[in-house]
């Protein structure tokens, strides 16, 4: 069997298409929307993240703010510049890219940020709603993988998958997207305490690759036929991408979602949908997504 691909990049560009003539309509009502990005020290990919965001925003017609400060920039001097952000009448959205620079206290700085104009969906009180099952920003990886499965016609209802990893932008709110009522799926929550991996995975239909430990997932490790989602980010010596997921994983696979091309690319979109979403609720014009 040679797996089917989940195009990332083709997904993300439906989405796009859409959010485009929904921008306009803001637009001719008057609300312009504005993605805001808070960049901390000088991490080549974060740069490179960053830049795609704002790439993407002139794609749509979403309006950039961009600000930026110094690898050892302060606690304080962060907070300053997310208080700019929540002040800031042309920001409708915005994010703080993570990972922050060590000795920074990501958590409060997440928690100053003003809830409705979280982009991200990682602010507490959006993590929270999406707890108590109340709408709100969405985290941008797990549903982007979410959209990613259906656009393909991947069954999530009643699926059983297996999440490996527990950070903060994919494993830890993964679970949470992927038991609403509206997806339904049975979740399984692996990490580096899990005894027997293999085990898991083997009973997964679908896999969510989000260690960031080269190759973890082995063809032997995946049930023929499953989709298998490769989110996770190592380097090799020339600076190329190594995911998680081992090559020969296709030829038992019946869906994978290649790295890079895969989830990538559907995180940058559902970021341009969390901004368009809060510059409509901010608008009292409700959302359509
Ligand atoms: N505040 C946030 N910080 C981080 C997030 C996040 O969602 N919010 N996620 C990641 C980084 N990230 C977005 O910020 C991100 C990662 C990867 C891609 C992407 O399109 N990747 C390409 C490949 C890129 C390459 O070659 O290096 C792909 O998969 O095709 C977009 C966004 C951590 N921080």
């Amino acid at each position: 069997m040679t797996a089917q691909i989940l195009d990332g990049k083709a997904t993300a560009a439906a989405i796009k298409s859409d959010l485009t003539a929904r921008v306009a309509a803001l637009k001719a009502k008057g609300v312009t929307p504005g993605l805001g990005t808070l960049l901390v020290g000088d991490d080549p990919g974060s740069r490179w993240y960053v830049n795609g965001k704002h790439r993407d925003c002139a794609q749509v017609g979403i309006a950039s703010i961009q600000r930026e400060l110094p690898a050892t920039a302060s606690q304080e001097e962060i907070e300053a510049v997310v208080r700019e952000l929540n002040d800031n009448p042309e920001c409708t959205g915005y994010i703080v890219q993570l990972p922050l620079p060590k000795g920074i206290d990501a958590n409060r700085v997440l928690e100053l940020m003003d809830p409705l104009k979280d982009a991200d969906g990682l602010h507490p009180m959006s993590l929270g709603r999406l707890v108590l099952g109340v709408e709100g920003p969405l985290p941008c990886t797990p549903y982007g993988i979410v959209q990613l499965l259906r656009h393909h016609g991947v069954e999530i209802n009643g699926a059983n998958v297996v999440v490996v990893g527990r950070g903060i932008t994919i494993g830890r709110p993964m679970p949470l997207v992927l038991t609403r009522k509206s997806e339904n799926a049975t979740v399984t929550q692996c990490h580096t305490g899990t005894r027997d991996l293999s085990a898991h995975l083997r009973q997964a239909d679908i896999i969510v690759a989000a260690a960031g430990v080269p190759h973890l997932i082995k063809p032997e490790d995946v049930k023929p036929g499953a989709a298998v989602l490769d989110v996770g980010v190592s380097r090799d010596e020339d600076g190329k991408i190594v995911g998680d997921v081992h090559p020969g994983v296709a030829e038992v696979a019946g869906w994978v979602a290649p790295n890079p091309g895969g989830v990538g690319p559907m995180t940058r979109a559902q970021l341009l949908v969390n901004v368009v979403e809060a510059a409509e609720r901010a608008a009292g014009l409700g959302t359509t997504g």
